[in-house]
This record gives C-alpha cells, structure tokens and sequence, in this order.
C-alpha cells in the first residue's frame, strides 16, 4: 500500500513529529512525497520514501498522477492555511484528484492520525486474508 506525506514550509515541523510518533506504523507503507518534505523526513526520521520533485516545481501532480494512475492509496498533506503558494492550481488538482478517486486525504494533523489507523486497519485485514 503507497502513501504520499506532504507538507508546506510552516507545517513541515508538525509533518516531522507525526512521522518520528508513527514511524513503527509508516514503515509498513511503500512511502511517497514531494521533494523538500522527502528530504526532511529522510533526514529525520531514517524512513525510506521516494522523492517527487519539490511541490511548486510539480512535485504536487506528479503525487496526483500516482492517484489517477491507483498507485497511492492515501494522502497526509498538511497545508499551510495561511500563506499563499503560488502552484495553488496543483494543490486544488491534488485535493480533486482525491475526492475523484475516492482516495483518504488528511490535512491536518488530527485526521492524519485518524487516517493512518484507517490504512493500518486495512494493511491488517489484507495480511489475515492471506492467511
Ligand atoms: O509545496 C508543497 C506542496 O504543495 C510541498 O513541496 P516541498 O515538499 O517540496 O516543500
């Protein structure tokens, strides 16, 4: 199961503490996120995900390629409600493609954790159908 984390400037610290608290959870996740985020959290947390470029350079639609394509399966993305971003057309392209696809969007940190225990749940479920 693919998981893309997200996160501008002024959330990048909140996205780091979420990632460090759930790290034993995430590690179960093939992760994904745009390029600066990635960085940090490698940097942070050790964690292995796969870089998309930075999100004003296009990081944002390439994650929403990955959805339209059903290759990520849940999205945390901690938006800065307060600052203008000048790729605002990709963010609004990233959240449709979501809603398009039906695909668990968090954007703040209380549905985060709500949507990862959703994903784990269901990461288990598969794991005991196998059995
Ligand atoms: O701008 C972003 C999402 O819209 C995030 O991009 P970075 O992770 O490269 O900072």
């Amino acid at each position: 199961m693919r998981l893309a984390l997200i996160a501008h400037d002024e959330k990048k610290p909140d996205l780091i503490d979420f990632a460090e608290n759930r790290s034993d959870d995430l590690e179960h996740f093939e992760l994904m996120a745009t390029g600066t985020t990635g960085k940090r959290l490698i940097e942070a947390t050790g964690l292995d995900i796969e870089r998309k470029q930075s999100g004003p350079l296009g990081g944002d639609m390439q994650i929403g390629a990955e959805i339209a394509s059903e290759d990520c399966h849940g999205v945390v993305f901690l938006r800065d409600p307060l600052t203008a971003q000048p790729h605002e057309p990709d963010i609004t392209a990233l959240l449709r493609i979501c809603d398009v696809h039906d695909v668990p969007l968090a954007t703040n940190l209380a549905s985060a954790d709500a949507v990862l225990d959703e994903l784990m749940d269901q990461l288990e479920g598969e794991f005991d159908h196998r059995d």
